[in-house]
């Protein structure tokens, strides 16, 4: 007896994509009563040795997801929203954007530290905290952050899964290495963080801790599936990485860019209004803009672009573009 046909998932092949993945696969799996299969694919973005910041960072981990989903090889792809270049892709729709997680960056720092005490324990000695990141986002918010701490760090670009960058720690070449929480929650591995970062502190990317499930929309196979998964989307999620999506898209910075923004809600007595920061600076960390905007809550995604916009031709107005053209590493 045939049971359903299996809906193919794609999904790259890192242990953290497969996790995140396999979560989404789950939940498909009871929406449609359906079995899922994973279908693993390498991008580019897995076999370049090269770091983000070199190869352009835009859609590096997605491009190949895409093809396969264009050729009718898988139903849906699950990206990391981060990872998602800021233009929409022909043929393909954005299904659902399910609940985010921590959007926060985590340290992970030798003898349990926090990033105050690793900058004060390292200026005793003389020295920098040597900090292993290649994001020119965490290098300018770090380097900025340690200075208002009257310290300083020496950041390390570094690149690999996340055992290879936690393992800069373990072996103590490092002295911290900053992750995205949520990718750390995933593996089952946020209790190694040291410390969680105030966003106060570092802004994280826009759209981190959100996952993508993308469809191809060119046919009714297609369409069909995506209206079905969009039972998995989450209003307010979408409307917040719309919101600090479109920052970036306006200020005309890719994902490898030093921009880090988020947008959540804060009361307003018995309103609650929808919140979006941003930040743009060099990555030595001198020279920063960071500003926020407020707005009513939107009603769609597309007011919530229209907040980022604002945001954007603000921070434009303040010197943003001239920060960007940085790129020295
Ligand atoms: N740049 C790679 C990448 N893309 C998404 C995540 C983490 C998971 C997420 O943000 O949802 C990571 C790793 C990291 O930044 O530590």
């Amino acid at each position: 007896m045939n049971g359903p046909t299996a809906l193919k998932l794609g999904t790259r092949r890192s242990k953290l994509a497969m996790a995140q993945s396999g979560m989404v696969a789950e939940q498909v799996r009871q929406l449609t009563g359906r079995p899922v299969e994973l279908v693993e694919i390498t991008t580019f973005g897995d076999v370049s040795r090269e770091q983000l910041a070199q190869i352009g960072g835009t859609g590096v981990f997605v491009s190949a997801l895409r093809d396969a989903l264009l050729a009718g090889e898988i139903d849906f792809a699950v990206h990391s929203l981060k990872d998602l270049p800021t233009t929409p892709a022909e043929g393909l729709t954005l299904a659902a954007i399910p609940v985010r997680e921590d959007p926060r960056d985590a340290l992970v720092a030798r003898d349990g530290l926090t990033f105050e005490e690793l900058v004060a324990a390292a200026a005793a000695l003389g020295r920098p905290a040597r900090v292993g990141t290649g994001s020119p986002r965490r290098m300018a918010q770090l380097n900025a952050w340690a200075r208002s701490l009257g310290g300083a760090v020496e950041t390390v670009p570094i690149r690999g899964n996340v055992d290879t960058r936690i393992g800069f720690v373990t072996s103590g070449e490092l002295d911290a290495v900053v992750l995205a929480a949520a990718g750390l929650s995933r593996l089952g591995r946020l209790g190694e963080a040291t410390q969680l970062i105030p966003v106060e502190a570092v802004l994280p990317a826009p759209g981190q801790g959100a996952l993508a499930v993308e469809c191809a929309a060119g046919n009714p196979a297609g369409l069909a599936l995506a209206a079905q998964l969009a039972e998995l989307d989450d209003p307010f999620t979408r409307a917040a990485v719309t919101a600090e999506r479109s920052l970036l898209a306006a200020l005309e910075a890719g994902c490898s860019a030093p921009v880090g923004a988020l947008a959540d809600l804060v009361a307003d007595g018995q309103i609650s209004e929808l919140r979006l920061r941003g930040v743009v600076g060099t990555t030595d960390g001198t020279q920063l803009v960071q500003m926020s905007i407020t707005g009513a809550t939107p009603e769609s995604a597309d007011d919530a672009a229209v907040l980022g916009r604002e945001l954007a031709a603000e921070m434009l107005a303040k010197g943003a573009a001239g920060l960007m053209g940085e790129r020295e590493l």
